[in-house]
């Protein structure tokens, strides 16, 4: 299969502090991947790498195709509506402005927002706003989509929601994935494999394949293989250097 990412001996130092030392790993077509490490260990670094938002000092990053990212901040214009937000993000410059409009309201409608299309950012809750800088990351249908702490902000239950929202997007359109996050619950939720990155400078100590496992909370709560996946991550987080 066709790789999506292809990442090799990376390395990457904030003028002389480096960060990340010989990053290798691969992203298949259609995988989602999980990153966990312990804080200030790279793990944004790396996406911003991804999307070429800086340029690596080592190594090499091939990206097969468009990416977009959303950050744990949804950084809408306060002075656009949602729909405007959106709508502004379209590449596509041959559309007409009707076809933008349309192209944008349907992916409100597709992400089951429609009623926020004509409201400024201001007036929603800090899940909706998420929701709106989903829909703007996926406007232009990336191939790749990163993920950086994208619900570290919102409460605990909009946080469930958005993640199962997220994975059933995905069963209709599964889009691959790099997904940056401290909760391990969201990792093994959304992901199917988790990489473990040591402390900087970082290069990835555990690749992890995550099984299917259930896909709503209350029985992932009660799952028992739940509970034994967490353990070994939590332990191996514990131990990386
Ligand atoms: N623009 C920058 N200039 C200099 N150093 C930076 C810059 N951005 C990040 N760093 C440093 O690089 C290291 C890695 O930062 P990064 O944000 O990638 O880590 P992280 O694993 O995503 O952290 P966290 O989990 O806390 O969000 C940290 O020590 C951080 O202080």
């Amino acid at each position: 299969m066709e790789n999506c990412i292809e990442i090799s001996d990376l390395g990457f130092a904030y003028e002389t502090r480096p960060v990340l030392a010989n990053v290798n790993f691969a992203l298949k077509r259609s995988e989602s991947l999980a990153i966990l490490g312990q804080s200030g260990c790279g793990k944004s670094t790396l996406l911003r790498l991804i999307h070429q938002l800086l340029p690596p000092d080592d190594g090499t990053i091939h990206v097969n195709g468009q990416s977009s990212i959303l950050f744990q901040d949804d950084r809408l214009l306060p002075w656009r509506t949602c729909l405007d937000n959106v709508g502004l993000a379209l590449t596509r410059q041959s559309l007409t402005r009707p076809a933008k409009t349309e192209q944008t309201t349907a992916l409100f409608e597709k992400l089951r927002i429609p009623e926020v299309c004509h409201q400024y950012p201001h007036a929603l809750s800090g899940g909706m706003r998420q929701r709106v800088a989903l829909a703007r990351a996926l406007i232009n249908q990336p191939d790749l989509l990163l993920l950086d702490e994208p619900f570290a902000a919102v409460d605990h239950f909009t946080r469930q929601a958005l993640i199962v929202e997220l994975h059933q997007l995905r069963q209709t359109n599964p889009v691959s994935m790099v997904l940056v996050t401290h909760n391990i619950d969201e990792a093994l939720f959304l992901s199917d494999r988790i990489l473990i990155l040591g402390n900087m400078p970082t290069s990835v100590q555990h690749s992890v394949e995550i099984p299917e496992l259930p896909t709503d909370w209350q029985s992932f709560y009660r799952s028992k293989e739940v509970a034994s996946i967490k353990v070994d991550i939590l332990s191996t987080l514990e131990t990386v250097q």
